[in-house]
């Protein structure tokens, strides 16, 4: 599926180099409470908004790429003018003390290592859709995320709300363009990444949707944790198989060198019933291990689209209860975003 919404939606979509950002002026509008975290590109704080006391998120761009800033801003303008679900709201861009910040709604998030573990099923089944009801909003409008993984998915389990943030390395997709890839993060970079396919487009973030699922549902932090990134590929052919391996390659004609010897020996592919154990059993039903096969694939245009995979029968129970056929007592509303 490489439908081409960008050029459907025109240039003043997509072209973010000649987006002129209007900084607000009223710098002294949010206060610092507390640092909630940072890297290479960003300083995260919680935040007050002191005209309507809401708490918020400041995040504060470093001036390490300004091309970065401004396509992280027109994707987070864009996002927030549609109705594009369970997408982190922009509430403001202020330049404060030089550096450009933005100001995003506030999430009382828990921790997605204390929280992951103690998911029951039925919550994984709807956080997974809700995670991919964001995801079909934004791939239909011509976005890929790049950047997919647990901590970038924030969620407050009070009001089961899920928003996914950090818009920094996401790209507008165009047919037939090459694209970084270094980008995303090593436990869940899809395999075009790891073997330099330069060519790929919305089912990028569906590699790592799988990987998250397969955390939540096997109860493993990591489900594919490479040391580095011939090593992270050697896990993946460890689960995938050698045979599939060598047949994408071919399909798209990448030539892969290594002088890696383990990633020349011939690895047989693992049924996913392999990582069932006592303690996720509960969790990894024939229906999540169906779905999880279906989005951990090699060749990425095999992959589900987001779309499909909400449509995937491992749903059907919450999505039965959204449209009150059930009369199930399990609390596991759906949709509401
Ligand atoms: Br955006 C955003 N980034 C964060 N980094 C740490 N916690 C964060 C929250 Br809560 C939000 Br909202």
């Amino acid at each position: 599926m490489s439908h081409d919404a960008c050029s459907l939606l025109g240039k003043s979509w997509y072209d973010y180099e000649n987006f002129h950002i209007d900084w607000s002026q009223d710098t002294d509008r949010y206060e610092v409470v507390r640092r909630l975290g940072g890297g290479k590109y960003s300083e995260v704080f919680e935040g007050i908004d002191t005209v309507t006391s809401d708490r918020c998120v400041i995040k504060v761009l470093k001036p390490v790429a300004p091309k970065k800033i401004k396509r992280e801003i027109k994707v987070l303008r864009n996002l927030c003018g549609l109705p594009s679900p369970n997408v982190i709201g922009l509430l403001d861009v202020v330049q404060s003390r030089g550096n450009p910040s933005l100001v995003m709604e506030y999430v009382e998030n828990v921790e997605w290592k204390r929280l992951f573990p103690r998911l029951t099923a039925p919550e994984i089944q709807y956080y997974t859709s809700q995670l991919l009801l964001a995801l079909s909003a934004v791939h239909d409008v011509g976005i890929i995320h790049r950047d997919i993984k647990p901590a970038n998915i924030m969620i407050d389990v009070k009001q089961r709300k899920l928003r996914l943030i950090d818009w920094g390395l996401a790209e507008f997709y165009h047919p037939n363009v090459d694209y970084h890839i270094r980008v995303g993060s090593r436990y869940y970079k899809a395999p075009e990444l790891l073997v330099g396919y330069k060519r790929y487009d919305y089912s990028l973030d569906m590699w790592s949707v799988g990987c998250m699922f397969a955390s939540m549902i096997f109860r493993k932090e990591h489900f594919f944790r490479g040391s580095d990134n011939d090593d992270q590929l050697l896990k993946i052919m460890k689960t995938l198989g050698t045979e599939e391996f060598d047949s994408y390659l071919k399909t798209y004609n990448i030539h892969f060198e290594t002088e890696i010897d383990s990633l020349l020996i011939n690895y047989p592919k693992q049924p996913w019933t392999r990582f069932i154990t006592a303690e996720n059993r509960h969790l990894a039903s024939s229906d999540a291990l169906d779905l999880l096969g279906k989005l951990l694939r090699y060749d990425h245009h095999e992959r589900l689209t987001s779309k499909e995979a909400e449509a995937h029968p491992y749903f059907n129970s919450i999505r039965l209860e959204a449209s009150g056929k059930t009369d199930s007592a399990s609390d596991s509303g759906f949709g509401s975003t």
